[in-house]
């Protein structure tokens, strides 16, 4: 076969990028999800969340009020935020530092919903979300709270995943077993909190897209949560799914 054959033969058999928008509230497990479908279907993987900490860490270290809402939005454009996209290693970097730990701190977890509600935050981290999921070659799973709804309206598959409040808390206590003390009633409470300021601010609230697939994660494994996830991106690849 000669060179245009074989570009032809190429394009018939590489899927086409998929992109691919996962949302819902904390720890409903979507960044378990995102990851494991990315990597078994060959696609990138952004964690948003990890962005929106990265700027509440910067904040939180240079000194800035992060319930000065006009302070945080002077400020949202000086931090350069940088993701990786490979699911096997995420990584995330801010002005050239790594991240990865000082963002999982609970100082940025309870700080992290109030820089998020800055409008100026958001459209700043929509803008580089969108530059990063344009780029990936093969596709991309973004996962987030405003993914469907805000950042790519336009995304082949968009999947909402809920579950219990209880399940959720009991999530994380197992998480944190061993390193801090683990209060089941603590933790829900901490959760239900978060997921209620991000729900009601005004700018691009966690909410699910009207055409997402709802995901009730609340009786089902991990594996059979993946499982779900990769067979309805296979099925919008293959165009055999309903609408
Ligand atoms: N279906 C499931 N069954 C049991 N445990 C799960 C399930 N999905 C995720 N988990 C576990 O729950 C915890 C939270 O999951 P994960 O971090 O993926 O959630 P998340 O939605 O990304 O949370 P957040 O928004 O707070 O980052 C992890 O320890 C993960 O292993
Ligand atoms: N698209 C997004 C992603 C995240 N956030 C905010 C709201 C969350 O409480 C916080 C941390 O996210 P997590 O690491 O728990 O996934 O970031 C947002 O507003 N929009």
């Amino acid at each position: 076969m000669n060179n245009v054959g074989n570009a032809v033969t190429a394009a018939r058999i590489a899927p086409a990028a998929v992109v691919v928008g996962i949302d819902g509230p904390s720890g409903t497990g979507k960044s378990s999800t995102s990851k494991a479908v990315a990597a078994k279907l060959g696609l990138r993987y952004l964690d948003t969340g990890a962005q929106y900490r990265a700027i509440t860490w910067w904040m939180l270290s240079n000194g800035i009020d992060v319930n000065d809402a006009a302070a945080v939005a002077d400020a949202a454009g000086k931090p350069e935020i940088v993701s990786g996209t490979d699911p096997s290693a995420p990584a995330i970097t801010v002005d050239g530092a790594d991240a990865a730990a000082p963002i999982r701190t609970q100082e940025v977890t309870s700080a992290v919903s109030a820089v998020s509600a800055v409008p100026e935050v958001r459209t700043r981290l929509t803008e580089l979300q969108r530059a990063i999921a344009a780029e990936a070659p093969h596709g991309i799973v973004v996962e987030g709270r405003d993914i469907g709804t805000t950042v790519l309206p336009d995304a082949d598959l968009k999947i909402f995943l809920t579950a219990s409040a209880e399940a959720r808390a009991a999530r994380r206590s197992g998480e944190l077993k061993g390193k801090e003390a683990t209060d089941l009633a603590a933790t829900q409470a901490a959760l239900v909190k978060r997921d209620a300021a991000d729900s009601g601010r005004k700018t691009s609230p966690l909410a699910k897209a009207d055409d997402a697939v709802e995901v009730d994660t609340t009786d089902l494994t991990l594996d059979q949560v993946i499982e779900c996830v990769v067979t309805l991106v296979e099925e919008r690849r293959s165009g055999t799914e309903s609408a």
